[in-house]
């Protein structure tokens, strides 16, 4: 049912000059994806100001403008304006009206944090749907109604589009949705005006400081999600120093939490663990119980994810048998130490993963030596256009791999030897890596490299079946080519 330009920004304060009155078709924050009867808001950008699209918006056939000052000087009978003290704050409010506030016609996860936050969400995805919900996931990899994979642009898409998307999750009669949600995401309010059941903190390092500039800016955004504007149920993880600020703030403020984290001063921690090849096996505390669990996902890091997902779904009402049910048939996360298959006899084991931060890409190698008996080689690189600063660091990072490939990954708009010169300037005086800035010919010169019993990392692409290089979308895929390379050097039957 279509709305009114006064019913949109009801209780919220602004001024409306003109007819408010008059239904509004949609909503749009850019201009060339305006339609007839819609509603343009003027957002100033880091780049641009949008409000200097405001004309182009009323010729495709804007009927209202949301602004931050009054634009449209024009005859302005026909053009309703609604002044606001910040349009994305109003984005989002007038995009939960427009779609009934979807949010809350169901549970809604939020998880928030450095890395973790797609595995995370998959997790509570697969326990929820043990307990017989019907799901949504939005995140990284894609958004999810119902089984139903669709593309996302974003981890956590523009509040238009979010509303949009929990409107059809609703619709499809999703009882929980899980979601990321990004820093970005946070500052710039695209999930503004939702309702969350639950919000959780994986972690907090380094990344997207081109974003946020200084480590305290960051953990504020992430901050936002546990605050007076999101109440909820939290979860969090207090291993880092980050998510221990963030507990004290909870409980000041009254907030249910659930601890979790290998701190054995957690509500849910582990008491013993093996780390098998394919499986882990752990014995959890939770809320003063022995709980065993086992899953089939590896890593030290996944078990922290594990935990995040076990208090998420407790918050959600879930009982302990169901979670650890559910945990025991985990489908795989796309991406993330995902096996390639490899021909038969292959005496290689090769992984891909999407750690493309620092912390990630350590934690993904020591994952890696601790599977494998034989020596690890990591291929990686860094992305174009995003935190430099964080180049250096992992390429310290990689050292602690047997053999470093240093390549491209995504280098969109920047010189991918410019890129793979920050890496190196990390691994100075170091021996033993190679540099491949084309990405095939370096995965191709691991598996050349490799002897038997060997594990190879591919690190930073996951689950993306791209390389991005100036404003071209180039076919590439870790998983594809990877497997090809392996048929290459060893021959063509597939091992099961
Ligand atoms: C850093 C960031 O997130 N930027 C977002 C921000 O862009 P911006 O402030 O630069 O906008 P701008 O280009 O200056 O334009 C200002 C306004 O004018 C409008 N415009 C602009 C041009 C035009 O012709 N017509 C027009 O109307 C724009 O739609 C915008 O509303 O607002 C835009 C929409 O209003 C977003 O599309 C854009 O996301 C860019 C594309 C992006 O790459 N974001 C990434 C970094 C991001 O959000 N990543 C996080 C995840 C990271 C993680 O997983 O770790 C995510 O949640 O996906
Ligand atoms: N809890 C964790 N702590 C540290 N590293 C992790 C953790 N979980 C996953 N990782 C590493 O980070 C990579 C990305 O994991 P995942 O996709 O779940 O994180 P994310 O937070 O969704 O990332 P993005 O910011 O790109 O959306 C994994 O491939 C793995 O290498
Ligand atoms: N959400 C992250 C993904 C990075 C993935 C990596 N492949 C890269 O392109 O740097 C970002 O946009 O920064
Ligand atoms: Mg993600």
């Amino acid at each position: 049912m279509t709305k009114t330009c006064a019913e949109l920004f009801q209780g919220m304060e602004c001024t409306i000059i003109g007819d408010g009155s008059e239904e509004v078709a949609g909503l749009a924050f850019r201009s060339d994806a305006v339609c007839s009867g819609d509603m343009f808001f003027c957002i100033v950008g880091n780049v641009v100001d949008g409000h200097s699209f405001a004309q182009d918006a009323i010729d495709r056939g804007a009927t209202s403008l949301v602004a931050e000052r009054k634009v449209y000087l024009a005859d302005a009978t026909d053009v309703t304006e609604v002044v606001v003290a910040d349009s994305r704050k109003a984005m989002a409010g007038a995009a939960a009206a427009f779609y009934d506030h979807p949010s809350e016609g169901f549970s809604l996860v939020g998880i928030t944090g450095t890395n973790g936050k797609t595995t995370t969400t998959y997790l509570v995805e697969h326990i929820a749907e043990v307990a017989g919900n019907r799901c949504g996931v939005i995140g990284t990899v894609g958004n999810k109604i119902a089984g139903i994979v669709e593309k996302s642009d974003h981890t956590t898409p523009e509040s238009p589009d979010l509303q949009k998307l929990f409107a059809r999750m609703r619709d499809a009669g999703c009882t929980v949705v899980t979601m990321e949600v990004s820093s970005h995401a946070l500052d710039l309010k695209r999930t503004w005006g939702t309702d969350f059941a639950v919000t959780a903190f994986t972690n907090l390092t380094q990344d997207h400081l081109d974003y946020h500039h200084t480590f305290d800016d960051y953990f504020e955004a992430k901050a936002l999600l546990f605050s007076a504007a999101y109440p909820a149920r939290r979860v969090i993880n207090i291993d880092g120093a980050w998510g221990r600020e963030l507990l004290r703030r909870c409980t000041e403020a009254g907030d249910e939490v659930i601890t979790t984290g290998f701190d054995t001063t957690a509500q849910i921690h582990p008491l013993e663990v093996a780390f098998e090849a394919t499986r882990t096996v752990a014995t959890l505390e939770v809320r003063g119980a022995r709980v065993e669990v086992s899953y089939p996902l590896v890593g030290r890091f996944n078990l922290e994810n594990v935990m995040t997902a076990f208090g998420c779904a407790l918050s959600l009402g879930i009982p302990t048998d169901v979670i650890v049910r559910a945990l025991a048939t985990m489908p795989p996360v796309p991406g993330r130490l995902e096996q390639v298959p490899a021909p038969a006899g292959a005496p290689v084991t090769v992984y891909v993963d999407y750690a493309h931060t620092p912390d990630a890409l350590a934690k993904a190698i020591a994952s890696i030596q601790a599977l494998s008996a034989g020596r690890t080689i990591v291929v990686f690189g860094c992305g174009g256009n995003r935190d430099a600063s964080k180049r250096p660091i992992m390429g310290q990072a990689a050292l602690a791999a047997d053999l470093a490939v240093v390549t491209s990954d995504n280098p969109r708009h920047e010189d991918p030897r410019a890129i793979i010169d920050d890496i190196l300037a990390g691994m100075e005086g170091a021996e033993g890596f190679i540099v491949e800035p084309d990405r095939r010919a370096a995965i191709a010169a691991a598996i050349a490299a490799a002897e038997p019993g060997d594990a190879i990392l591919l690190a930073g692409k996951g689950h993306e079946d791209y390389q991005l290089v100036g404003d071209e979308v180039l076919a590439f895929d870790d998983r594809q080519v990877a497997a090809e390379e392996l048929i290459r050097a060893f021959g063509e039957t597939e091992n099961d």
